[in-house]
């Protein structure tokens, strides 16, 4: 029996493939947002080859109109959106002293105003719904401590929390919760580039920053995107409907509050 539609946006490939494939096993009907056309289409290819009931829109969460046309299409298909999964997010490596206007600006817009469009389109449809719903947002390790050449990235996730601590307590009166998931460091396209600015900066070899951050994880491994996939199903299912306003790391040990 369906579960319901869950809405993930970039789920073409990396962590919110990983969350989208997993709430697809739990029994939702999935709709997959993103940018990259080319690798959305192709993971649709592979969700529809493994029999999981999927749609998809190419869009971009900077804009409200793709981010409500996203809802519109869950809903136009499957008819509700009672997961809506802010995934969605791009990372920026460098000095805070050499930060430019176009960096603070696309990692802004992509990272807040993305998950903050995210959650108004969200929010707007599952006030209308009597079960009210689960709103669950990408924020990181980085979302609670600042690391050096991440200032950037760190304040963006910073304002995640803050978002997401917000709407939780104005939502609550609509039976919608909200939540943030935190990762450490997984091995997906996001770290490759990282790495990658990092071999430049600081003239060491290609894979030695990865290397090194995976050194400082308790558990001695880097993360899979099944490693947050496994925690995004719980704030998806039922087992979690007294959580919310959280912001919960899932990073192996890194970062201990
Ligand atoms: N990789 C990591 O170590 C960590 C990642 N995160 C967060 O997890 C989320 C997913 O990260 P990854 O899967 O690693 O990234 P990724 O770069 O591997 O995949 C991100 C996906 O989002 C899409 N996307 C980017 N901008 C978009 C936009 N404006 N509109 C729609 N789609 C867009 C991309 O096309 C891509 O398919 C991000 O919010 C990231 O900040 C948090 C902690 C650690
Ligand atoms: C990409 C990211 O969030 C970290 C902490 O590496």
């Amino acid at each position: 029996m369906s579960k319901g539609t869950a809405v993930v946006t970039g789920s073409g490939q990396g962590i919110g493939k990983g969350i989208a494939e997993r709430l697809a096993k739990d029994g939702f009907a999935v709709v997959l947002g993103d940018l990259n056309e080319e690798v959305l289409k192709g993971t649709v290819k592979e969700f529809e080859q493994a029999g999981y009931q999927v749609a998809y829109f190419v869009g971009d969460v900077t804009k409200p109109e793709d981010q409500k046309a996203l809802v519109h299409q869950a809903v136009n298909t499957f008819g509700s959106t009672d997961v809506f999964v802010n995934n969605a997010g791009v990372a920026h490596v460098g000095p805070v002293l050499e930060l430019k206007e176009q960096n603070l600006d696309l990692l802004f817009k992509v990272n807040v105003f993305g998950t903050v469009y995210g959650i108004q389109a969200a929010a707007e449809q599952m006030k209308q719904q009597d079960n009210g719903g689960k709103i669950i947002n990408a924020c990181s390790i980085a979302g609670h401590q600042s690391f050096p050449m991440m200032g950037l990235y760190s304040a963006t996730k910073f304002a995640v929390r803050g978002f997401t601590q917000a709407a939780a307590k104005e939502l609550a009166q609509f039976n919608i919760k909200v939540n943030a998931y935190c990762p450490g460091i997984v091995g997906t396209g996001m770290w490759e580039r990282i790495d990658d600015v990092m071999t430049n900066y600081q003239g060491i070899k290609k894979g030695e920053a990865f290397k090194k951050a995976i050194e400082s994880i308790a558990l001695g491994r880097p993360e899979k995107p099944e490693d947050i996939a496994n925690f995004v199903s719980f704030l998806a299912s039922s087992d979690s409907d007294y959580i919310t306003g959280q912001s919960i790391l899932i990073d192996g040990g890194i970062v201990f509050n």
